[in-house]
Formats: C-alpha cells, structure tokens, sequence
C-alpha cells in the first residue's frame, strides 16, 4: 500500500476552518519548516485547530511533535512558515500570544517538588504576573476539580505520581490560558488516574470551551479525548482527520484467515510474495492454521480464496479485523502492524 497523503475530509466536503470567539482559528499552522542543518525536523506543516476541541498530534519518534509544539509555543523559531494562536503570530508578538497558552511539557519534572500545591500555583500564575489574591478563587476551583483542595498545602514531593502529574496540569491552567500545549500528559499515570485526568481535559473543553493539543504515544488516551488526530511522519502530516474517519480508513481492509491445515512452503511462499503474507503470520491455533493480510477490495480478497482452494487448501473461516486507531497510525507512517 503505498502512503496516503493529507487525508481529506470523509465526504470530500472542505474542511471549514472553525474559529475562536475572535474570528480565527484557536491555533493555526501554515506551511511551517524547520529545519536543524541538514535534519528538516518540521516540512511544510500546515493545520487548523477549532476552539473547544482536542487535537491529538501522533508521530513515530523523531517525527517531529516536539519541534512542532515548540514552534507553536515561540520556543523555536521556524526557518519558514507561522504559527499562531487565536489569530496572534507566536513568533512577532510573543507577549500576546503567550498570555492565550499554557504548556505542559515535561509533565511533573516541570513542577517545584519542595513547593506545596498551592505554591507552585500561585508561582506559575506569578510568572505571567499574576497576584495570588487575584488568582486565588480561580486556584480554589482548579483544586477542588482535580481532587487535590486537601492536599493544597502539601509539598508535591509528597504526593502520588498521578497526583504530581495532576499538579501539573493544574499549574498549566494556574491562569486563564485558551489554549494547553500537553506532551504526553498521561505518561507514566496508572489507569485510573489516566482515566481522572482525561476526564478532566473533556470537561475544560465541553464546559470552558478551553483548545488542547497534546501529543501522546497512548492510543487509547487518544481515542477517548480527541476529537481529531494530526498524524506526522518525518515531518510531514501524513493525515488530519477525526479518530473515526482514520480508523474507518482502514475497516474491512484487513482480513484474518482459518485453514484447516498449514499450506506446503511453495504455497506459503507464493502468498507471501503476492498478497503480501508476513512468513511469521502463521499461527497455529488449536486444530486450525491462522494468518491476517491486508487487501485493497474484494476482487484481491476473491484471488486469494481462489488461490487458497487452487493450492488444495482447506479455508475454514474469513473474518474482517476490526481495526482500532494503533492499527490506522502504524500504516500511516508504514509500520508493520
Ligand atoms: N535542537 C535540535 N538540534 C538538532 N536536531 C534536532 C533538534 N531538535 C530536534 N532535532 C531533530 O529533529 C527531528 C524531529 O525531532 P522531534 O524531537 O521534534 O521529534 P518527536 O516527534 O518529538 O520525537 P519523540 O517522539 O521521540 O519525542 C529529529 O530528527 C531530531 O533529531
């Protein structure tokens, strides 16, 4: 299969550009390049992000992500193209811009560990110049939200991973940012307080309207809180589109077969070369003999059940794979799946 290009819209239909309260999009990439001597880390990256949502940005290490979000932060200065945010350039007004973001990049590592809670939220929201009387009915409520009003005067040292990692989002929100720039916010986070912290970025986008990009390696934190999925391959987008369309992309595409017995080597042979069957696909299970290939249409699915029955093999059960967003991001940037 050869690699997909920017995957459109689903019905054809372009792809509005949604906007923010003022008129432009929450965040906006255009045709931005960066590039480190001879490593282009970012090609020609252009996307739109709609206020309220959740944008996930997937990539194979070393795609990219990073230096992308950096740029979208004005931590990195792009060699072309732009980056902005509710309309505001990053790189020629970062004042502006950096009043509208906040950013959470290296998760609880960013936090002051001898600090109480509350200190580190009053630190973080000092450094945008905020008093903590200012700020203070506001840091009462991210408390209260994220569980943590008990352990306000706490130092983090003391506190659970996931708690720590919480801490960190919460200093992320210590003032009013519109838009979050989360790196892997779940990293490391048992299931349930993977599971707390993803309920809480659906709530800040569904009740505050508030725009997160965040870049995770876990696919099931993707699935469940982004509404839309950039994927990067070697600095490129190699598809934009919301978790279901990428996940249909590739639906009864890929097939699982069950043989009453394993086919001579010659046979095997012959359908690894033509249908693309891995050698180590075979699996034996119970009585039956196991293999998954991906096929373009049902003409190449019909070729291979007539050269199945040509080799004299007995084909016992064809079941489609449901194919869930690991399988879709693992062909996109062509990995084995
Ligand atoms: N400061 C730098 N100097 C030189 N090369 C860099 C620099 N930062 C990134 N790169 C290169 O740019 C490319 C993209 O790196 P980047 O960190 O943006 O990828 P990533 O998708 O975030 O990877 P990962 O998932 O591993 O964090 C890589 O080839 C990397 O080696």
């Amino acid at each position: 299969m050869g690699q997909p290009s920017t995957v459109p819209a689903r019905d054809g239909a372009e792809t509005t550009s949604p906007t923010s309260s003022e008129g432009s999009p929450a965040v906006s990439v255009r045709e931005l390049t960066k590039s480190y001597g001879d490593v282009v880390a970012v090609d020609g990256v252009s996307f739109d992000v709609e206020a309220g949502t959740v944008v996930g940005l997937l990539g194979p290490n070393g795609a990219g992500k990073t230096t992308l979000i950096k740029s979208m932060l004005g931590l990195v200065v792009p060699t072309s193209g732009t980056a902005r945010v509710d309309g505001i350039d990053v790189h020629t007004d970062p004042t502006a811009a950096y009043g509208r973001v906040g950013a959470m990049l290296e998760g609880a590592r960013n936090v002051y560990w001898r600090l109480s809670v509350r200190e580190n939220l009053e630190f973080f929201a000092g450094l945008a110049g905020h008093r903590p009387t200012e700020v203070r009915e506001r840091h009462d409520r991210l408390l209260d939200q994220f569980g943590l009003a008990e352990k306000a005067d706490v130092a983090v040292n003391d506190l659970s991973r996931g708690m720590k990692q919480k801490v960190a989002l919460a200093c992320t929100l210590s003032r009013d940012v519109r838009v979050a720039f989360l790196d892997e916010p779940t990293l490391g986070l048992d299931v349930e307080s993977s599971m707390d912290l993803r309920r809480e970025l659906r709530r800040l986008t569904e009740q505050e309207e508030m725009t997160v990009v965040l870049s995770s390696h876990d696919m099931d934190v993707v699935e469940d809180v982004c509404d839309r999925v950039v994927v990067v391959n070697e600095g490129s987008v190699v598809a934009d589109d919301t978790v279901r369309n990428l996940v249909d992309l590739f639906r009864s595409k890929r097939y699982r077969f069950t043989l009453d017995s394993l086919p001579s080597r010659a046979t095997r042979e012959r359908l690894s070369s033509t249908y693309d069957v891995a050698t180590d696909e075979w699996e034996t299970v119970g009585d039956t003999v196991e293999f998954e290939t991906a096929l373009s249409d049902g003409e190449r699915l019909h070729a291979l059940l007539g050269d199945l029955l040509a080799a004299g093999c007995a084909v016992h059960d064809v079941t489609s794979v449901d194919p869930d967003l690991e399988d879709a991001f693992l062909r996109l940037t062509e990995r084995e799946v």
